[in-house]
Parts: structure tokens; C-alpha cells; sequence
């Protein structure tokens, strides 16, 4: 077996190993000019309980068309790549995949320019891309987390939503980004507001997902909370540069995973997009015309702290993971966070330090 990690203690096996993938899914990723790894985390074996061996697929992946070309020309060539995609995670067994934050589109925010940009949201229940989603679900039998520019039609509010699309091809339901970023050109409070549907976990025939939009990584109450609403595995669909978050990437979903005791998948697009109109940065340096680069590395982390590789910084991906969610209780018996998390406490600390005549707890000499 190709193990990474020699297992920290011989009774329990601790540890990744590579995942072999079919011959028809590498040659047809090698056609399609995308990266397919495969790994997979174990647990031990259980007396009363059968292992609950599932696979996830996280796509990353470049947008196709310039960021000028007709919209839904732009949507559909979307569509067109990550569908080529999907039928590979078919091949090799997916359960569950995500995409990428807003996939459909480039991450246009930066421009603080309305349109086109707008004209990328769509209904998450009704929308363009929902309905391609449901047909993958449906014909791979695989349930697709779809993070889009969501427009609520009924007020026109835009959200940054991750939809939840059941095997069964029906929308189960969908989540919003709780955390929106006010940092360097990540100037998305312009276009949508924050979250306002909490920390929803999705009961799937394959166990209990969450998805943690992007900046809402750097927000540990955020996994908390769906921690603490049942998650078994968290997805983070992310669009972040190099130069702004790369030495977090790494660790951020990572300690989710350990803090939380369940699984959590990060994935982040890849590439340089380039916006016709030029935009600065707030601070004080040249206006450019694009972000910076998108460094993919999108992983899988399991709740022993243990995580796969992850993709290429440059290349579209494909990370197909095996993972037994028997896990995520072993750990928890082992380590006991939640057990030992004293929440009543910290509820009525917190409860205190919001509250607008708060008084710092701090003794002085
Ligand atoms: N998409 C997004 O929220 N990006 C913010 C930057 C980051 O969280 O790394």
C-alpha cells in the first residue's frame, strides 16, 4: 500500500493511501487535459456499525471563455467543461462532488463593475444551471454541489448560494456565504449581501453535508456550527489568489477537520482572469486589469488531522477522495472536542461580550 503516514498508533490505521482510479477515467482526464488524483482515508473496523465507505470529487478548474465573451456563451462553456468532468467522477465512483465558488462565472468582483456581472446570477431552484445540475445527479446518480451567483427573484437580492442537488436529481435545498470578504480586491459586499439561512446541513443518501463558502473559512464559529448541526463532511468552495491567502490555504480546513471531527474539502479555481476595465486594489499601487492568480491545491482533510495532496496550483482537477464517515466518531471517542467543549459557558461569554455595555474581563496591577 502506498502510505503516506505510518499510522501514529498500530491499533487504528491513521493514515491516506492511494486511491486506484479506472483506466477509462485516467485516459479520458488525460484527453481532457485535466489533472485526476485519487486517495482515500480509512477507519477501523467497527462491531456494531458497517462501514459508511463513501467518495467525494472536488473540481477546480480555469474559466474558459475571455471574460468579454457573450454571457451564457461564457455559462455554457462552463457547463461544457465541468460536464466532461463530472462524467470522469462517474467513472470512478463519485458520491458526492462540488464545484468551485460561483463556477458558472469568472470572480468578476473585483471590478466593482455591475455588468455584466450580474447578469451571471440565477434562481437557485429554477436556474439555467440548477437544471444542468439535475441532469447530472440524475444520470450518474450523484449528488452536486453547486455554488452560483444566486438572484432571488421575487426582491432581485443576489447571494453568493451553494445549491444541493440529491442524487434523486431534486433540489434538497441550498446554503449562503455567512462571511463576505473586505479584503484587497475581494470587493464583494458591493454585489450581495451575507447569508441569512444560518448553518443548514443536507441529509444525502451518502451522509450529512455542509458547504462553508470561501472567506467563511477564516471563521472557526462558522465550521463550528455546522459541526454542531451534524456535518459529517464540510465543503469550501473558495476563489482565493496566491499572494493574499496561500500560506492559510494549507491549514485553515485542515484544523476544521480536527477541531470539528468530520471531513473537510477545500477547493479553489485556478488561473489569471483578465477584465477588460482596470481596478486598484485600495492601496495605494497601480491599477491592473486582473486578480492575481487563482493556485487551485484544492484537498481533502479527515478528522485525525490527516489530508490528501492536493491538485496543481495551475491545472484544472479532479481530486477523487474515499473516506469511511465511521471516522468521524472514532476520532471524536478518541479526542472527545465536542464532549469537552464547555458550550454553555462559552454561550454565555459570548452572549456578554456582544452586548454594547460589554466590559473586557481584564485585571490589571
Ligand atoms: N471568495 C472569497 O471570499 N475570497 C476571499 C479571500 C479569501 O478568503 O482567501
Amino acid at each position: 500500500m502506498d502510505s503516506a503516514f505510518i499510522p501514529a498508533d498500530a491499533t487504528r490505521l491513521c493514515y491516506f493511501a492511494k486511491l486506484d482510479l479506472p483506466s477509462c477515467a485516467v485516459e479520458s482526464a488525460s484527453e481532457r487535459e485535466f489533472e485526476l488524483k485519487g486517495f482515500r482515508f480509512e477507519a477501523s473496523p467497527e462491531q456494531l456499525r458497517a462501514p459508511r465507505v463513501i467518495r467525494v470529487g472536488l473540481v477546480q478548474h480555469h474559466t474558459v471563455l475571455p471574460t468579454d465573451a457573450p454571457v451564457l456563451e461564457q455559462i455554457n462553456a462552463m457547463h461544457r467543461r465541468v460536464g466532461e468532468m463530472v462524467e470522469v467522477a462517474a467513472m470512478c465512483g463519485v458520491n458526492i462532488i462540488c464545484f468551485q465558488e460561483t463556477w458558472t462565472m469568472p470572480f468578476a468582483f473585483c471590478t466593482r463593475e455591475k455588468a455584466p456581472w450580474t447578469e451571471f446570477a440565477e434562481s437557485a431552484e429554477e436556474g439555467h444551471t440548477t437544471r444542468f445540475c439535475q441532469e447530472l445527479a440524475r444520470k450518474y446518480n450523484m449528488v452536486v454541489v453547486s455554488p452560483v451567483l444566486e438572484r432571488e427573484e421575487l426582491t432581485e437580492t443576489l447571494w453568493n448560494t451553494a445549491v444541493v442537488i440529491s442524487n434523486s436529481g431534486n433540489v434538497i435545498g441550498k446554503t449562503r456565504k455567512n462571511h463576505i470578504p473586505r479584503v484587497g480586491d475581494f470587493n464583494e459586499s458591493t454585489y450581495y449581501m451575507e447569508g441569512n439561512m444560518g448553518h443548514t446541513v443536507f441529509q444525502t443518501q451518502f451522509g450529512r453535508i455542509a458547504v462553508n463558502i470561501c472567506y467563511g473559512r477564516h471563521h472557526p464559529l462558522n465550521w463550528f456550527m455546522f459541526g454542531l448541526n451534524g456535518a459529517e463532511i464540510i465543503f469550501n468552495p473558495s476563489a482565493t489568489v496566491g499572494a493574499l491567502s496561500e500560506p492559510m490555504w494549507p491549514i485553515e480546513a485542515r484544523n476544521a477537520a480536527i477541531a470539528n471531527h468530520c471531513f473537510t474539502c477545500a477547493i479553489n479555481r485556478v488561473g489569471t482572469e483578465h477584465f477588460k476595465s482596470e481596478f486598484t486594489s485600495g492601496d495605494g499601487k497601480k491599477a491592473h486589469h486582473d486578480f492575481g492568480h487563482f493556485y487551485g491545491s484544492s484537498y481533502v482533510a479527515a478528522p485525525d488531522g490527516s489530508r490528501t495532496p492536493g491538485l496543481s496550483r495551475t491545472r484544472d482537477g479532479l481530486l477523487v477522495v474515499e473516506m469511511d464517515l465511521n471516522l468521524n466518531r472514532q476520532i471524536s471517542d478518541k479526542w472527545s472536542f465536542k464532549m469537552t467543549g464547555r458550550y454553555p459557558e462559552y454561550a454565555e461569554e459570548l452572549t456578554k461580550a456582544v452586548s454594547p455595555d460589554f466590559k473586557p474581563n481584564i485585571v490589571k496591577e
